[in-house]
């Protein structure tokens, strides 16, 4: 899929802006503090439901704004692959490509979105709908960070390949609220059994996703890894349920837990307490890592899932680069992109000047200039 208009409105230092991107390579320059990430924060904003730079309540909202507005139009690949002209050369409709809208206003408590001209009830059909990987400063909390981002990173992913996910993450996400509200009153029993019951009814299927999912991730994260970073070893992923999952089933576990989830008043065990771990066969382990190599480890991770998602789909997903320069050296900012142009994905770069990778690529590329407020297409 590639994005052909965004618009922001109110967000961050911007008033009204708007910005055309090409199908391809798409550059943004601009001077420190300029707004470059903010292009790319509101595309992750419409594909999230918050920002990288943490939720819209803290600061992405426009100062003396009420709300924050983004719209964007991407095309996406029907789901039927067929001949773009058909047998008499003439053009198929539809065929060329879908294209899709979506319009999000956050005040930083509320929102509304629209959905191809339509309402949406949930945040999340906005972000089920637009798929974009996002790699900046701080995307290495997936390697070295808690188990939060690591879990958000695999419903992500789910969200977009797997359809039966999200409907079973609402539904274990619903349980644990009134399991968590049921042990701050101390209420037992009966209530308390049933939403036990729900709880893994959701949990063991939605654990099974996630396990599955990860498997598949393998083997393009340890391409990916093999070809970034091979000082560090073959790459593995494990899965980690949260819960004794080898020796219990969740019923069980949550059972075994009761005590002590009472004594809390929150659940202990359970899918939402999951992790997935990284092992490296030529280090002890990932805090071995060095700051680039975790930087370098976090992008296989992220390009792994926008190859899986291709493979699923049919089609790339955005691909969001900030600050590359800053991030990777010549060397790897040439072997990424290179990468992302053979597979024919949208990518926006941010940067102050252009990366050296990108210059030594020889591609075409769309530059776009962002000062005073404003954004312009300038010359490559
Ligand atoms: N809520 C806000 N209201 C108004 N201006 C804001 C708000 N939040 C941030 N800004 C300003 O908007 C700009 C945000 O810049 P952003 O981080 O997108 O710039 P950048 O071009 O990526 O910078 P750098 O190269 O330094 O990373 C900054 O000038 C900042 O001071």
């Amino acid at each position: 899929m590639h994005v052909t208009r965004l618009d922001l409105r109110n967000l961050r230092r911007f008033e009204d802006v708007s910005l055309r991107p090409t199908p391809g390579l798409n550059l943004i320059t601009g001077e420190n503090g300029a707004g470059k990430t903010s292009v790319l924060e509101a595309l992750h904003l419409m594909a999230y439901g918050r920002s990288f730079r943490g939720r819209v309540r803290d600061g992405l909202v426009r100062a003396g704004s009420a709300a924050l507005e983004v719209f964007v139009e991407w095309m996406e690949r029907p789901a039927i692959a067929a001949p773009a002209v058909s047998a008499i050369g003439e053009a198929v409709p539809g065929y060329a490509g879908r294209p899709r809208k979506a319009g999000l206003r956050h005040s930083g408590q509320d929102w509304s979105g629209r959905l191809d001209g339509g309402a949406v009830a949930h945040l999340g059909d906005l972000c089920a709908a637009l798929a974009v990987v996002s790699f900046d400063p701080g995307s290495h909390v997936l390697v070295s960070g808690g188990g939060e981002p690591r879990r958000r990173y695999l419903d992500w992913g789910l969200f977009h390949v797997e359809p039966d996910f999200l409907p079973l993450w609402r539904r274990y996400s619903r349980a644990l609220r009134q399991r968590n509200a049921l042990l701050k009153s101390r209420a037992g029993g009966a209530l308390l059994d049933a939403w036990d019951a729900e709880l893994a009814d959701a949990g063991e299927p939605l654990t099974r996703f996630r396990q599955a999912y990860l498997d598949a991730l393998l083997p393009h994260y340890a391409a990916l890894l093999h070809d970034l970073a091979p000082a560090v070893g073959a790459g593995a992923l494990h899965y980690v349920p949260g819960w004794r999952r080898e020796e219990m089933s969740l019923a069980d576990a949550l059972l075994l837990n009761r005590d002590r989830d009472l004594a809390s008043g929150h659940t202990s065990v359970g899918p939402h307490r999951a992790d997935w771990a990284l092992s490296f066969a030529g280090l002890p382990g990932r805090e071995a890592l060095s700051r680039g190599q975790a930087k370098l480890t976090a992008l296989a991770a992220l390009l792994a899932q926008a190859e899986h998602y291709a493979a699923q789909r049919g089609e790339w997903p955005v691909v969001a680069l900030d600050d590359l320069a800053s991030e990777l050296d010549r060397r790897h900012q040439q072997r990424v992109l290179e990468r992302l142009t053979g597979c024919r994905a949208q990518v926006l770069i941010t940067g102050t000047e252009c990366p050296p990778g990108l210059a030594a690529l020889q591609a075409p590329v769309s530059v776009f200039h962002v000062e005073h407020g404003q954004i312009a297409a300038a010359d490559p």
